[in-house]
C-alpha cells in the first residue's frame, strides 16, 4: 500500500474515500520541516497533500517515491516549486475549491470597513448611540481595483458589480475578462480606486506590492482589503498610511507572519478589521478542497502510471 502524507490533522471523509487503497499519514496541524522529513523517511509517500507548513527541497529529498504535491486550496507559495520541478515532482492546486468562501470573506471585510461594522458594534455594546456623529461610506458608484483575476478575484468582481461599483482589474495573465471588469494597468488602478483588493498569488515578482511608494500613489482615504497573502503588503508602510489617513481602513485576512503573535502593531488599531486567515475556512470549502486535492493527485498518479506502461 503506497502512502500519502497529509500536512494536517485530517481530511474530509469524501476525500478519504477517494484515496481508499492508500495509507494516509497525518502530520498534525503545526508540522515543522523536521517533522515532515521524518514522516517522509518513515513512509516514503508517493504524494503529499499540503494543508499546513512548508514543503521544501529537504522534505522532497526524504521521499524518493514522491511524484506529486497537491495543495489543499489554491495558494502554492508554501511549496518550493523550483525544487519540485528540478526533481520531476508535479505541483497541483485545488484552484476554485474555496473561491466562494474567500470572495465572501473579502466582501465581509469590505463591508465591515465601509460601514464601520466592528467599531459601531463595540460602541453600541458600550452604551453609545452614534447616529448623529457617524457617516458610513457608500460603495455604489465608487471604484474598486482588483489585483489578480482568477477564481477568487473574478467571483469578488461579480459581487462588487452587484453593489454598483465600477470594477478595475489588473492581471497580466488573465484573458477574456467579463464585461463588468475593466482591464487597467497598476498605475491607473492605484490612482483611480476607492477600494483595492488583492487576489493574486505571492511571488518574487510581487512581494511588497503595496508599499510606501504604491500606497502614496493611491487615492487619499482608500480602503485596502487583503485576503490573498500578507507578503503582498509592506505591513509597516500600511500602518503608517493608516495613521496618516492616506488609507482610511484595511480589512485583512492574511499577514506576513502567521499566526499573528501578541504585540503585533496591527493589534488595537481602530481602523483595521482583522480575521485569522479564515477566508477559505468554511465547511463547504473544507470538503471541496479535500476532494479537489485528492482528485488532482490521483489524476497525476494515473497519468504517470499510464505513461510508464
Ligand atoms: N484567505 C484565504 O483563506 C485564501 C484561500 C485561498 C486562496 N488565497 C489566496 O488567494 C490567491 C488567489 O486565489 P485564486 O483561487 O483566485 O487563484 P487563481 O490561480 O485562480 O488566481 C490567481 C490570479 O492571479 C493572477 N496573477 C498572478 N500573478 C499576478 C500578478 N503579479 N499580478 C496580478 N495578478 C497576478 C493569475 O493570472 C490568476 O489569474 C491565492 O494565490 C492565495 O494566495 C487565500
Amino acid at each position: 500500500m503506497t502512502a500519502i502524507l497529509v500536512t494536517g490533522a485530517d481530511l474530509a471523509p469524501q476525500a478519504v474515500k477517494l484515496l481508499e487503497g492508500h495509507e494516509l499519514v497525518y502530520a498534525g496541524k503545526t508540522p515543522t520541516e523536521d517533522d515532515l522529513v521524518a514522516l517522509c523517511r518513515a513512509h516514503d509517500p508517493v504524494a503529499i497533500i499540503v494543508r499546513y507548513g512548508k514543503v521544501g527541497a529537504a522534505v522532497m529529498d526524504a521521499a524518493p517515491s514522491l511524484k506529486v504535491i497537491s495543495k489543499h486550496g489554491s495558494g502554492t507559495d508554501t511549496i518550493d516549486k523550483v525544487a519540485a520541478k528540478a526533481r520531476g515532482i508535479e505541483v497541483v492546486a485545488a484552484v476554485g475549491a474555496n473561491a466562494a468562501a474567500v470572495a465572501e470573506q473579502a466582501l465581509a471585510l469590505l463591508l465591515a470597513c465601509a460601514k464601520s461594522v466592528v467599531a459601531l458594534d463595540a460602541r453600541m455594546h458600550a452604551g453609545h448611540w452614534d447616529k448623529a456623529t457617524h457617516k458610513s461610506l457608500e460603495l455604489g458608484g465608487r471604484t474598486i481595483g482588483l489585483v489578480g483575476l482568477g477564481a477568487i478575484g473574478l467571483r469578488f468582481a461579480r459581487m462588487a458589480d452587484a453593489l454598483g461599483m465600477r470594477v478595475l482589474g489588473f492581471d497580466p495573465y488573465a484573458k477574456n475578462l467579463p464585461a463588468h471588469v475593466q482591464a487597467a494597468d497598476l498605475a491607473t488602478l492605484w490612482a483611480e480606486s476607492d477600494v483595492i483588493s488583492l487576489h493574486c498569488p505571492l511571488t518574487d515578482e510581487n512581494r511588497g506590492l503595496l508599499d510606501a511608494d504604491t500606497l502614496a500613489r493611491c487615492k487619499r482615504g482608500v480602503i485596502v482589503v487583503n485576503t490573498a497573502r500578507g507578503g503582498l503588503i509592506d505591513e509597516e508602510a500600511l500602518l503608517a498610511a493608516l495613521r496618516s489617513g492616506q488609507v482610511s481602513m484595511a480589512g485583512l485576512d492574511s499577514f506576513a507572519i502567521e499566526p499573528m503573535t501578541a504585540g503585533h502593531p496591527f493589534q488595537g488599531e481602530k481602523n483595521i478589521v482583522l480575521s485569522p486567515h479564515i477566508g477559505g475556512v468554511t465547511s463547504d470549502a473544507y470538503v471541496n478542497m479535500g476532494v479537489g486535492a485528492a482528485k488532482n493527485l490521483l489524476q497525476v498518479l494515473a497519468r504517470q502510471t499510464a505513461a510508464s506502461c
